[in-house]
């Protein structure tokens, strides 16, 4: 579905030597997947996003999306192949003088559709973001997730073949992440949407992603199936993001959901935190947050988990299954 063959950008910024922000990069992001990118502030990936909805032109090398070949695109067409690339951000970017409905209705009053499409179009999909009750307030009257969600809808509103997402959860606390992430997932399960997604969160990655490339200085430098990667991570950046597997709260300040539930974990080896971990955080709604601790170092890591009481017990089931877990310490031997 999206094809990046042989890209490079560069920058010139008048007379001093131009910056090279991705350096012939191979990716493809298949039909209906969800693809993860990660990668330190300033490896490319926004860049990455830009070449992908037509935004910036590579230097070299092509980006196909759907078919078409994006970076060659006369200005109409482009216009009318970007109505199929939807797109979230972290910081939203609402319009602030508009009310959620009239934000939603907006790439659709854009692409010219009859009034009573774009009504019919708009109530059903704040019906389906679960912002039906919201649709005339403005979004400085909305909490940072439901923001999310006016965005998701208005990405979807022109029914795209790809959704990229710029570290679309960045902004908000753990249980919103979390609730964000599972919309997604289920998006991606109705309508087969692929998604591309940016972040520098693994746990991100570890929730919802199939495959995942890890970026460094304008390079791909390790790419493959999550738990390949996350169990056997091979360069030394993904060996550090992997051992960090840290979701990034609101500066400290926990809800008290996240906060209640913390267990040491004493693994012998790395890899088997993955192992533990890894699929009970996939199949419930939780994340977790790496308080204290290095495998390689201490053989414990502390975990605060965060989410539903719930879903936190469900995930603490799930680990009981394949580690010995008392009063708070879960040993795997
Ligand atoms: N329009 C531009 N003009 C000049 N340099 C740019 C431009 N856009 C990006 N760069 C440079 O390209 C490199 C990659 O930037 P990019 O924003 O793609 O990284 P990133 O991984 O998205 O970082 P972050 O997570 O901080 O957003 C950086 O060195 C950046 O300064």
């Amino acid at each position: 579905m999206i094809q990046l063959r042989k890209v490079s950008k560069s920058f010139s910024l008048g007379d001093s030597q131009p910056v090279q922000a991705l350096a012939d990069v191979d990716l493809e992001v298949q039909k209906g997947e969800i693809f993860g990118i990660v990668g330190r502030s300033g490896a490319g990936k926004s860049t990455l996003l830009r070449l992908v909805n037509g935004l910036e032109t590579p230097t070299s090398g092509e980006v196909v999306v759907d078919g078409q070949v994006i970076s060659s695109l006369g200005e109409r067409e482009l216009r009318a192949a970007r109505m199929k690339i939807g797109m979230i951000f972290q910081h939203f970017n609402l319009l602030w003088s508009r009310t959620v409905r009239e934000n939603v209705a907006f790439p659709l009053e854009v692409a010219g559709r009859p009034k009573q499409e774009i009504r019919h179009k708009v109530d059903g999909l704040l019906e389906r973001m679960g912002l039906a009750d919201r649709a005339e307030a403005y979004p400085a009257q909305l909490s940072g997730g439901q923001k999310q969600r006016v965005g998701i809808a208005r990405a979807l509103a022109n029914d795209p073949r790809v959704l990229l997402c710029d570290e679309a959860t960045s902004a908000l606390d753990p249980e919103t992440t979390s609730s964000i992430l599972e919309l997604l997932k289920e998006i991606n399960r109705d309508t087969g949407i692929s998604l591309l997604l940016i972040t520098h969160e693994m746990s991100v990655v570890q929730s919802i992603c199939r495959r995942v490339a890890v970026m460094d200085e304008g390079r791909i430098v390790e790419s493959g199936d999550v738990e390949s990667v996350f169990r056997q991570p091979s360069h030394p950046l993904t060996r550090q993001f992997v051992r960090q597997l840290r979701v990034e709260g609101t500066g400290g300040q926990d809800s008290p959901s996240h906060g209640n539930t913390v267990i040491r974990c004493d693994f012998p080896r790395w890899d088997q935190v993955w192992k533990v971990l890894g699929p009970a955080v996939s199949s419930s709604r939780v994340t977790l947050r790496t308080l204290d601790g290095e495998v390689d170092e201490t053989g414990w890591i502390s975990v605060q988990i965060g989410g539903e009481p719930g879903e936190v017990n469900r995930l603490l089931d799930q680990i009981r299954g394949h580690v010995e877990l008392v009063e708070g310490k879960a040993h795997v031997s």
